[in-house]
């Protein structure tokens, strides 16, 4: 074994020596790089640059590599090589500056002379001294080009020998390396796609979901569906043979069989059930002191009312007392309520939370809102099922008993019962805390206020306090000679000095010589729904459209006429109230008008919000909350809006106030027409789905709809130009704004700013057609259960009247196919014919209705799919389903406007 000879580096000695020449180098470097490195280091650094000009800055760094390679390679193969490679590197180099930026140096001179001057010029733009020798050796040889390629060659080689890796080999490995990037590149590409692909498949999952809850609600809602899908049966058919065992398939269309069942269900309960008028007085003595209500408690219910049938008919009984004896024949179980046990009468649990328009303890008024949820439809359903047993027992099986019915006989018009109003107790009473106002405070308020102006040479007295529930408005008189204009700009100081979260300023206060200043309080009241119901305001409001919209700066009730408006725009941003002033348009209405003087058609994209009025009398349709369907009804609002005027037009008339007053000196009063009041709660939406269509309709109805009896309103919490477009702020007057982000949607609102300053939670700005400018109000608060309460109240007392008629036309109108028979005018010929040769084909309907290849087709697809012909079986003519007879049978089932 052979002693390895010792090698540079290996000793501790040879490691110092490298880390003190490293140290030189980083000396060097630095005083390469800057002037700080004092006299030495301007001396090093002229030194290096005018031997190696830009190779002088390669220097320290070859020599610092090359001692870390000495200090940390195990093997130090070829140092020599290396070394020499650095050299060689640092040279060219040098010669490269040369070549590229020559020092200029006068031929004539003698070489010592020219070495001087090269050194002398020495730079990081040139190569120095030995880069001036080399450089321009070459150059002169070879001129640039060639020395340019010799130089790159050498560079190369150098590079080679100082690092011992093949230029070749690096290529490769340069090569292999780009390609896995790519692959690592491609990699992640495909990863990212699988992910999206996955994201989607579950998005598509969830939309499937979705779209299946909804079309469970609309069906628990009885809602109407669009046809998306011309393949699907249409509705129209599916009423006009549901009889037919064939039609079967068409079971998916149970709302409208439910509808109908249900109509016929309570047609039956109610035909059993219907008593003649009763006085109101009459019932409420009975009712207050007969002693046979506890015998009655043994009694089932149906004998109890009877009896008080029986007792109480007079002829001479007016509408209002009959709903008054209706509803405490329904209701007014609580004077029962301590003598009869629940389990005899169950409908007493109703009583509990239903208090008749007797005076009742404080304590039973807070009782009903709480404890209204559970006990509700369902024992009311039982009950009705129990009531009307002949009709439940042909429901039983099949609902082909009542499915039978033709639709006339199920429309509500006979059964309707006086519509009962909800009693106030619904809604929860103003605890009356106060407004929590301290007069020495809002009198100190009013001193800053002054102070703080004048602090800005602005004169200006306060001479009037408003504490409103939210806001306090400080009204200043300014002296003479100040600008209204100045006190605006000072809102920020005035916000400033009051430690107010942002005030309004209104300037000036219409109708007065005052400004307004707006301050929140630090705490703020809630308006409840019920003082307002149970203002002389809203009581004595002569309109069926009166609307408890809230209370003013000063805190007086204030209530508006939709009628007048004529339609109304609400917008803010959300959680700024939209939709509980909604509720409380809507809770206004409930309280003020019959369903046959006040139509509702609420449309609700978002689901969630309105779909709680599902049942209530005073809907046209069930509330539609699929935006397709809804450009469907607004269509249908149109078409009514023509229609009315048409019918005017026939009476001689000018609008729904003419006509109505006509039909009551005819004494038709079943020939009134109700006013139409059309929610749309989220336009955005609506905008999505059909933007053009619904901007049509609601800009021909806007524009005419008054005269007919019919408004809008129309909330949206995108208060921008692509959802209000012009042409709907052009023509709907009405403006009510929520609190809104920013100035620019407050002005695309009302046209001013001012909604960015509200506060939110019922905060408004209402701006009706007519009025100068938009006023402050708090809006009135109805809390979710209050709206239950309600509904579930008039669910009870009264059943929808929901226009079957309307709703086939909206069906009709959303439907993409549209009905097969209405698809060709020969389909009832060609049934005719088919029935009559007993046997179906193509070529027989061509022939026969001379028609060409593809309508014959069709028409016989819509044939099979009305269940009249089989399917198709080669070149053997169809199988025909059914017979004359059937078809005869069926036909009559068909409604008038098929
Ligand atoms: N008049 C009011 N008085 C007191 N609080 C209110 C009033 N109006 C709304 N709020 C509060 O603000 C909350 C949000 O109101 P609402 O649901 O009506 O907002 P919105 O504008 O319809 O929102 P979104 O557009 O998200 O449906 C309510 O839950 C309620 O707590």
């Amino acid at each position: 074994m052979t002693a390895q000879p010792a090698r540079f580096g290996d000793s501790i000695l040879d490691e110092v020596i490298l880390l003190l020449i490293i140290v030189a180098s980083i000396i060097v470097f630095i005083s390469l790089l800057t002037e700080k490195m004092g006299i030495i280091g301007g001396i090093i650094s002229s030194f290096f640059k005018g031997l190696f000009g830009l190779g002088g800055l390669f220097l320290p760094i070859c020599v610092i590599a090359y001692c870390i390679w000495m200090l940390v390679s195990e093997e130090k193969r070829y140092p020599f090589v290396r070394g020499i490679g650095a050299g060689l590197f640092l040279l060219t180099v040098a010669a490269f500056a040369q070549v590229l930026h020559p020092i200029q140096v006068a031929e004539s001179l003698g070489f010592f002379k020219r070495c001087g001057v090269l050194y002398g010029a020495g730079a990081f733009t040139n190569g120095g001294l030995t880069g001036g020798l080399i450089g321009g050796g070459l150059d002169r040889a070879l001129d640039t080009l060639g020395s340019v390629i010799v130089l790159l060659a050498t560079g190369i080689i150098s590079i080679v020998m100082a690092t011992g890796k093949s230029f070749f080999h690096a290529l490769g490995d340069a090569n292999a390396h780009r390609k896995a990037r790519r692959k690592v590149k491609n990699e992640k590409i495909k990863n990212k796609a699988e992910r999206i692909r996955q994201q989607e498949e579950l998005e598509a999952e969830r939309q499937a979901k979705r779209a299946q809850r909804r079309r469970r609600m609309n069906r628990e809602d009885f809602n109407i569906e669009v046809q998306e899908n011309s393949s699907e049966t249409p509705y129209v058919e599916e009423t006009v043979f549901r009889k037919k065992p064939l039609i079967l398939e068409t079971k998916k269309r149970e709302p409208i069989f439910d509808f109908v069942k249900e109509n016929g269900a309570e047609a039956a309960v109610h035909r059993e059930e219907k008593t003649e008028d009763v006085p109101k007085e009459a019932h409420d003595e009975k009712a207050a002191e007969t002693p046979s209500i506890r015998e009655a408690a043994a009694m089932p219910a149906e004998d109890v009312r009877k009896e008080a049938a029986e007792e109480q008919v007079k002829p001479q009984a007016t509408e209002s007392d009959a709903a008054d004896a209706l509803f405490a024949e329904i209701f007014a179980e609580k004077p029962r309520e301590e003598s009869i046990s629940i389990d005899i009468l169950p409908e007493e649990d109703m009583g509990k939370t239903v208090v008749p328009r007797k005076e009742t303890s404080a304590a039973e008024e807070e009782i009903p809102i709480a404890m209204m949820e559970e006990e509700t439809v369902e024992e009311t359903q039982a009950e009705e099922a129990e009531e009307s047993e002949e009709a439940a027992e042909a429901e039983d099986a099949k609902p082909a008993a009542d499915i039978h019915e033709p639709r006339k006989e199920t429309a509500p018009v006979e059964e309707e019962r006086p519509y009962i109003f909800p009693p106030i107790t619904l809604l929860g009473k103003d605890p009356q805390t106060g407004n929590g106002s301290n007069r020495s405070e809002l009198f100190e308020n009013a001193r800053k206020l002054e102070t703080t102006l004048k602090s800005f040479s602005v004169d200006a007295k306060v001479i009037q306090i408003s504490r409103g529930p939210t806001v306090t408005r400080y009204e200043l008189s300014p002296s003479q000679g100040v600008k209204v204009s100045k006190i605006v700009n000072l809102a920020d100081d005035i916000a400033l000095n009051l430690a107010a979260s942002g005030i309004r300023i209104e300037a000036p206060i219409p109708g007065k010589a005052a400004v307004g200043i707006e301050v929140p309080n630090k705490e703020t009241q809630s308006v409840y729904m019920r003082t307002l119901l149970e203002s002389d305001a809203f009581k004595q409001h002569p309109s069926k459209l009166a609307f408890a919209l809230g209370q003013d700066i000063a805190g007086n009730p204030v209530v508006t006429d939709i009628a007048k408006m004529p339609h109304l725009l609400i917008a803010g941003a959300t959680g700024s109230g939209k939709s509980v002033c909604i509720n409380t348009l809507i809770t206004s209405i409930l309280y003020k008008a019959d369903p046959k003087e006040v139509k509702l058609l609420l449309v609700d994209p978002k689901v969630v919000e309105l779909s709680v009025y599902n049942g209530i009398p005073h809907l046209l349709i069930p509330v539609v909350t699929d935006p397709k369907k809804a450009a469907s009804a607004l269509n249908w609002a149109v078409r009514e809006m023509l229609q009315r005027y048409n019918d005017f037009a026939a009476h001689g008339v000018r609008d729904i106030k003419g006509f109505n007053k006509l039909m009551e000196e005819k004494g038709d009063e079943k020939g009134k027409m109700p006013q139409i009041v059309i929610i749309i709660d989220e336009l955005a939406d609506l905008m999505m789905a059909a933007p053009g269509e619904v901007e049509d309709a609601i800009c021909r109805l806007a524009q005419m709809a008054r005269a007919a009896g019919m408004h809008l309103i129309i909330a949206t919490q995108r208060p921008s130009v692509d959802v209000i477009t012009g042409v709907i702020k052009a023509n709907i007057p009405s403006r009510l704004a929520f609190a809104v982000s920013s100035g620019i949607d407050s002005r695309t609102i009302l046209d001013m700013v001012g909604a960015e300053k509200l506060l939110g939670k019922g905060d408004m700005l209402f701006y009706p057609s007519g009025q100068s400018k938009p006023s402050r109000l708090q809006g009135a608060f109805v809390t979710d259960q209050e709206v239950e309460a309600i509904v579930d109240f008039l669910k009870k007392s009264s059943k929808p009247n929901y226009t079957q008629e309307t709703i086939d036309q909206i069906t009709a109108a959303g439907k993409v196919g549209g009905a097969a028979e209405d698809s060709d005018e020969f389909f009832s010929q060609a049934v005719d014919l088919i029935l009559e040769k007993e046997k179906a084909s193509v070529s027989m309907l061509q022939r026969q209705f001379r028609i060409g290849y593809n309508r014959a087709a069709r028409l016989m697809d819509d044939l099979e799919k009305q269940g009249i012909v089989g399917p198709e079986e080669g070149s053997k003519p169809r199988k025909v389903l059914i017979t004359k007879s059937e078809w005869e049978e069926m036909t009559g089932a068909v409604p008038d406007e098929i």
